[in-house]
């Protein structure tokens, strides 16, 4: 007898030839956290651990067309963005998202992703105003990184009431809910990730900080991890808590690859099932 199908999620976002960050890292998580992944490539970078060195954006028409051919067969319970690229990408996918439901029958996770974290840009500079105003309205949930913050809403986060400010700022652009993650406030021994919905609950998410320089690709496996919630039917602050879960692990088990920055890691997964076997 067949098992039962999965729900399906599906991640809009660019491939990282190092495996580390991006599709591979989201489809890593949808697999840990229980649902099927499908993928809309919208960019293929030339990376590795140390950097990006260029990529090549997909034609927009073929960005839209795999979230449309996905929709139409297997169906989307909930769907996240990452690397765009260009505006007129942004804008495939927000036709494709309307025509299929995405913001609005099926929840959307956008993660405004603007560089990679050694600092190479992955978004063009003139797309960032039609993210702001085209994309993240559509949005369940938007989940910048402080740096995000800054771009998007120009706050400078420091503290909680610099998260509590942002987040209220990013729910104004029109967003259902936003997750002001803190993994870039060095300093503190706490990474306190801040959820704050159009209702005005607020959610803090706190995990004891590892010092790690591998946590190349966490920002996607959140997101992700918290689109699989989403697609699972949970409500979103528990689905946020199961994000939140899944990368505090990824980054306890984060490994050194390559002479940069090493990923997080599902793979404690592995050795749990080899443990049973
Ligand atoms: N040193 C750390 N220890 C534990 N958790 C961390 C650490 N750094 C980040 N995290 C967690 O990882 C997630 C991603 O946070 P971060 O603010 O780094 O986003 P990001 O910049 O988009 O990620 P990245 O650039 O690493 O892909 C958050 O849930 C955060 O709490
Ligand atoms: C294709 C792609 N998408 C997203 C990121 C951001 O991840 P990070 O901030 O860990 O570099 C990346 N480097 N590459």
């Amino acid at each position: 007898m067949d098992a039962a199908s999965p729900p399906v999620a599906l991640a809009i976002a660019g491939t990282d030839s190092g495996g580390g960050a991006g599709i591979t890292a989201d489809v890593r998580a949808f697999t840990a956290c229980g649902v099927h992944g499908a993928v809309a490539v919208a960019a293929v970078t030339v990376q590795n651990s140390v950097g990006v060195s260029g990529f090549h954006a997909i034609p927009p028409d073929v960005v839209a067309d795999q979230i449309r051919t996905v929709a139409g067969d297997m169906g989307i319970d909930a769907a996240k963005t990452g690397m765009l690229a260009s505006t007129e990408i942004i804008r495939a996918v927000v036709a494709a998202a309307d025509e299929v439901g995405l913001g609005t029958r099926v929840p959307f996770v956008v993660d405004p992703v603007a560089a990679s974290m050694h600092g190479h840009p992955l978004l063009a500079d003139d797309a960032l105003g039609t993210l702001r105003d085209e994309l993240i309205p559509r949005a369940t949930l938007v989940t910048p990184n402080l740096d995000e913050v800054r771009l998007l809403v120009g706050v400078d986060v420091t503290d909680t009431d610099g998260a509590r400010e942002a987040a209220r700022l990013l729910v104004g652009l029109g967003a259902g809910a936003a997750l002001v993650k803190g993994g870039h406030l060095e300093g503190s021994p706490e990474v306190v990730d801040l959820l704050l919905t159009a209702d005005g609950s607020e959610h803090v998410f706190s995990s004891p900080r590892r010092e790690t320089k591998h946590s190349h690709g966490g920002g996607d496996s959140l997101a992700s991890a918290v689109t699989a919630g989403l697609a699972r039917g949970m409500a979103l602050p528990d689905a946020v808590a199961l994000g939140k879960a899944y990368i505090t692990r990824a980054v306890d088990h984060a490994y050194p690859l390559g002479a940069g920055h090493g990923p997080v890691s599902a793979l404690w997964s592995v050795a749990d099932w080899e443990r049973q076997r």
